[in-house]
Formats: structure tokens, sequence, C-alpha cells
């Protein structure tokens, strides 16, 4: 069994309790929406409907139809990459090799479906599978975990998480221990944080626009611009694919339940809550009030992309044109941080961008539900979250630099606001 860290993590989601306690609360909520959304009432705060039994939940054709789904994914992982990309340097000092390939994942997954539905493939059934699909997918990110933390106790200790190996087995389970579990070059995180969650996610949106067609002859403008957005989005992170290797998840926490959980079924089925409660609750939008919406998309996508864009440009090499003018702060770990651009408006201004964008993918669905919002209450939530646990690596990577960072720039995520 690998040892422990020396030097362990201070725990967080509230310890080993918070961890049990989000491990029955995320599922249950997104039962919960998944009930809600197809309700005639659409409540997000009253008690769902009715209480699916098992019989409701649990189909052996929509365990297959996952399990399909995942090994599709998994074969077009494994296609050759126009780009192998290298990640960040571990403890060992090695570094990691990564396929750039998830975006010709999604155009060959669109080209078979293409494909199987001029066949008669009927997609639009989907929508009537969520509650067996997400029940399906629940089950998988379980036993995926399991399989993951058993993995964990036998890889040596420079492999484990800084956060996810506390000794408490419910903790770890969550946060999960390895930092990067693989099977020969299979990265199960990189390959769970971009394909089979968000193609899947795009994948019932599209289910559900088809179905809408059956019900109602075509699609409605609402439907649209949601599928459009969120396409947009999930196209934007499979054609940056190679920004994904800098982020927290990758760099810093380890596979257990929350991502597991998070991108195989959180994802995909609450994801496109929006697009839910469209089938069932059509909404009318004249095309002033879409051109706004889109407006607001736009803007959050500019901001969205422009940041992130700065980052990932100026941390690949900082002389890069388009970043060599940008006033900047030395750190002790000779790594520079901005001070001026994107991230001298706040200190992250990609997740103003990424919440204007998710404010502008629940307008389409009115303002007489709660529901369809859910996303942006459930996402300002995560990112404030974020941000503070974001903070806290940069305080301990950058000390004092840091403080300088966060005098000349004082706002977090909104300016003026917090
Ligand atoms: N849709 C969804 O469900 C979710 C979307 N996201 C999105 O994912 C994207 C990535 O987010 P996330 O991984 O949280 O974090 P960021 O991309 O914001 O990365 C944070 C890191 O950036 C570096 N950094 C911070 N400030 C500066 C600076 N001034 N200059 C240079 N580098 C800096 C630091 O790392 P270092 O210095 O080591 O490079 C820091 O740890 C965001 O756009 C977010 O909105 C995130 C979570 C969920
Ligand atoms: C509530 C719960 C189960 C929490 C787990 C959180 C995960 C759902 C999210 C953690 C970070 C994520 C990222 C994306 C999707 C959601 C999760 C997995 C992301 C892939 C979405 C697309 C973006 O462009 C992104 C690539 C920057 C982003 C990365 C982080």
């Amino acid at each position: 069994m690998a040892p422990l860290q020396g030097s362990r993590a201070p725990m967080e989601f509230g310890g080993p309790l918070g961890a049990a306690a989000l491990m029955l609360l995320l599922p249950a909520t997104m039962f919960h929406l998944l009930l809600v959304a197809r309700s005639g009432s659409a409540r997000l705060l009253g008690p769902p409907p009715y209480l699916p039994g098992l019989e409701a939940l649990w189909s052996p054709w929509a365990l297959l139809l996952c399990l399909t789904w995942l090994g599709l994914q998994a074969a077009l992982y494994l296609l050759p990459a126009r780009k192998v990309a290298e990640g960040q340097e571990l403890k060992d000092k090695s570094r990691l090799r990564y396929p750039i390939n998830g975006f010709q994942a999604l155009v060959l997954t669109a080209l078979l479906l293409g494909l199987g539905m001029s066949a008669g493939l009927p997609l639009g059934a989907l929508s009537e599978m969520l509650l067996p699909l997400a029940f399906a997918a629940t089950l998988i990110a379980f036993i995926f975990s399991l399989l993951l933390y058993l993995k964990s106790l036998v890889v040596p200790a420079f492999a484990l998480a800084p956060g996810g190996n506390s000794g408490n087995p419910i903790y770890d389970f969550f946060l999960g221990r390895e930092l990067n579990p693989r099977i020969c070059s299979f990265d199960f995180k990189y390959f769970c944080e971009l394909r089979p969650g968000l193609i899947g996610w795009v994948l019932i949106n599209l289910a559900l626009m088809m179905q809408e067609v059956e019900l109602r002859g075509s699609p409605s403008l609402a439907m649209w611009l949601v599928n459009g957005f969120q396409l947009l989005y999930v196209g934007d992170a499979l054609w940056h694919e190679e920004a994904v290797l800098t982020t927290m998840d990758i760099i810093h926490d380890g596979f257990g339940f929350m991502l597991a959980f998070g991108d195989l079924a959180w994802v995909p089925f609450t994801y496109s809550l929006q697009a839910q409660f469209l089938l069932y609750h059509p909404q009318p939008l004249g095309l002033p009030m879409a051109s706004v919406i889109c407006l607001i998309n736009a803007v959050g996508y500019y901001i969205f992309r422009g940041a992130n864009s700065q980052k990932n440009t100026f941390r690949k090499n900082p002389s890069d044109p388009r970043v060599a003018d940008l006033e900047t702060i030395s750190t002790a770990t000779g790594r520079q941080l901005l001070v001026s651009g994107w991230w001298g408006m706040v200190r992250h201004p990609n997740y103003l961008g990424d919440l204007i964008m998710a404010l502008a993918w629940s307008l389409p669905c009115g303002v007489s539900h709660l529901l369809p919002y859910f996303y942006l209450l459930y996402f300002t939530a995560l990112l404030v979250h974020r941000e503070a646990r974001d903070e806290q690596q940069c305080l301990q990577k950058y000390g004092l630099a840091w403080h300088e960072y966060c005098r000349r720039v004082p706002y977090r995520i909104m300016p003026y606001i917090y």
C-alpha cells in the first residue's frame, strides 16, 4: 500500500462529513431536477412530483447504452491525434503526454449520429430515457470511483494528489487519491473531463430538440438558442482542449467520486436542464429578446475566451507578441502574474465570462420559473468556492507576490461587487 504523503493538505468540502453529505446530495439533486423538469409545476424548491420506484430507474438497456457511449468515446480518444501535448511537471519531474483529438471526437460523433439518424435512429426517444440513463451513469460513476480508489492504494506516493490522501477513506474516495490514474497511455481523468459528459450533454440537448420537433412540428427559437449556446461552449472546450491541462482539476485534484460523478452524470443530465425544461414548458420568445440574449452570450463568451486564451498564451510563452506588452508581477517561483489586460480587471475574469453565459442560457426559458436558473445559481456557488480554493493554492505558491496581486486587483470575479 502506498504510504501517505508527509505534509497533508487541509481538508476541503467540510471534511469526511461534508464529502459523505455531498455524495448523497449531488445525485439526489440531479434526480430531483430530472423529475421536476417534466412536471407541470416545475418548481425547483418544491417536492418532486413523485418518487420513482426502482423499475423507473433501472433499465439494463440504459446501462448498455451508457457503456456503449463510453466505449465509443474511448475508441475515438485512442484514434491518432493531430497533436500530443505535455502536461505540467509532476513531483517526480516527469511530464505526462495527452492526445489532442477532442474536437475530432466531437465531429466524428456528429458524423456517426448523422448516419444513424438518416438510417432511422430515433434520437428523440433518448429524452424519454433520461431517468434510467442518469441512474446508470450514477451507478457507473460509483463503481468507477471505487475501482479508482482501489487502484490508488497500490501506486507510489508521488502519484497521489496533494488533497485526496488524508487517510480518511470516505473523504479520499470523494476527492480522489491518485492524481493522474492511467492504464498505459489512457488517462482516465483527462478522458472523462472533456469527452463522454460534455459530448453527452450536447447529444441530450439535441435529443430534446428532436423530441420537440416530434411533439410540435418544429424546434422553438428558445430551444435553438439553448442548443446553439451550449454547443458553442462544448465545441470551444474541445477546440481548446490543451487548456484543460492547466486547470485545477488536472493539476491539483485527484480523480475520485466528485469528478467521476461530475463528469459522467452531473454535467450531461443537469447541464441540459434548460432544454429539458423547454421540452415540457414551451416558452414564447420574440426576435428582439432573442437578439438581446445572443448579445449577452456573445459578451460572456468574449470575456471567457479572451481571459482564458490570454492566460494560456502567457503561460506557454510570456514573450508572445499578443501578451508581451502586458504588465506583470514577478514571483519567487520564477513565474509571473499578469496584472493588466483581462487579469488586471478582476482576479478571475474567465469566471465572470462563464457566469454571463450561464445567464444567457437561462433567459430563453423566460422568467416564469426559477428551475431553468438552477445552473446559474449552482454555478455561482461552484465558482465562488472554486475561486476561494484557487486563491488558497496561489497564496501557497506565490506568497507575497500573490498579496501584491490582490492589492493591485482587489476584486475577485465581479468588478466593484465581489
Ligand atoms: N462549466 C463548468 O462547470 C465549469 C467551468 N469552469 C471554467 O473553467 C475555466 C478554468 O477554470 P479554473 O481551472 O478554475 O481556473 P483558472 O483557469 O482561472 O486558473 C487559475 C490559475 O491561473 C493562474 N493564474 C491566476 N491568476 C493569474 C494571473 N494574474 N496571471 C497569470 N496566471 C494566473 C494560477 O495558476 P498558475 O500560476 O500555476 O498558472 C491559478 O491557479 C474557467 O473559465 C472556468 O469558468 C470551471 C469549473 C466548472
Ligand atoms: C457538483 C459537482 C459534481 C462538482 C464537480 C464539478 C465538475 C462538474 C466541474 C469541475 C470542473 C469542471 C470543468 C468543466 C466542466 C465541469 C467540471 C468537470 C469544463 C470541462 C467545462 C468546459 C470548459 O470550457 C472547461 C474546459 C474550461 C471546463 C473545465 C472545468
